[in-house]
């Protein structure tokens, strides 16, 4: 039974996508508290799925025994500041999921010796399907290290990466991960439509074509590489796609953008007014 009482600082896209998938793998609506400043959004959460809701984040802290710390990382100093005390009181173990935001500032406002796991999500967690990269400061302990990967393991695969810093990589790699699949779908979807299908069919058939290709490359032993030119017929009509593709840069335009994506998390990092 999964009875672990977990608190939610901020409601919003993250912790409701956390919070949904932590539900659907059993984990019990009435051990979760979440705290917001937006009155609607609580609502919602308090509807949708039947957790505890309130408008102070102390509450949230002293009701639980891990607190999540799911605020944008522009609003996560002056959180952490406000709930500093009530987690020094009660031991906290605390998990943030803000993007560019380092242990050293977290322990600088929560204090010296608070449990801090710091892990970079994804929204896929809504649907059991998350990907979770985690890194704890030296005052977790192996339950409190069970504790926070349980959880995120819960909702999707959870890994430890050895050094915080790899954690603006992961940023850039799985946590806007979704966003650039979602990105693909939509170009795919409205050349589709200018090829002569109709919205419905387009979305469908690129939808079901995303899925298939995430399942096989999952369940395959073969590189995607590989799993590629399986599809790529010579002198086909993938090669010429993928061609097409090479010439205007893919790759290059693919990797510019995750270089781009992880140097915005280190930036975030070095940021006075994050930090
Ligand atoms: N959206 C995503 O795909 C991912 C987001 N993250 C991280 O998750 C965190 C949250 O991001 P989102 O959920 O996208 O943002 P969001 O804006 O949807 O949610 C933040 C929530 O915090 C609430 N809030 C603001 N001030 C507050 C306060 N003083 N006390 C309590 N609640 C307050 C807001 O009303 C809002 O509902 C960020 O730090 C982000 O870096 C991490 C991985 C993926
Ligand atoms: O875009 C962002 O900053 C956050 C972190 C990863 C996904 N969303």
């Amino acid at each position: 039974m999964k009875t672990q009482k977990i608190g939610f600082i901020g409601g919003g896209n993250m912790a409701s996508s956390l919070i949904s998938g932590l539900i659907a793998s059993g984990h019990e609506p009435g051990n979760i508290w979440v705290s917001d400043i937006n009155a609607e959004q609580l609502k919602s959460l308090a509807e949708r799925l039947k957790v505890n809701t309130t408008a102070s984040n102390d509450t949230v802290v002293n009701q639980t025994d891990v607190v999540v710390l799911a605020v944008k990382p522009q609003t996560l100093r002056d959180v952490a500041l406000q709930v500093a005390p009530a987690i020094q009181q009660r031991k906290s173990l605390v998990v943030s999921i803000a993007a560019g935001i380092s242990e050293r500032s977290l322990s600088a406002w929560l204090g010296a010796e608070t449990a801090i796991v710091r892990c970079m999500p994804n929204t896929p967690a809504l649907v059991l399907t998350g990907a979770t990269a985690l890194h704890a400061n030296d005052k977790v302990n192996a339950e409190q290290r069970n504790t926070a990967e349980n959880i995120l393991r819960s909702v999707g695969i959870a890994l430890w990466v050895k050094e915080e810093k790899e954690l603006d990589a992961v940023t850039a790699v799985s946590g806007s991960g979704p966003a650039y699949y979602f990105l693909l779908m939509e170009a795919m979807e409205q050349a589709a439509v200018e090829l002569g299908l109709t919205e419905d069919t387009a979305r469908l058939l690129v939808l079901q074509t995303a899925l298939g290709a995430a399942k096989i490359a999952l369940e395959s032993s073969e590189s995607p590489e590989l799993l590629r030119k399986r599809v790529t017929s010579p002198g086909g009509t993938t090669q010429r796609a993928i061609e097409t593709f090479q010439q205007g840069g893919f790759s290059e335009l693919v990797s510019k953008a995750l270089h781009a994506a992880r140097d915005r998390s280190i930036e975030m990092s070095n940021q006075p007014e994050f930090n």
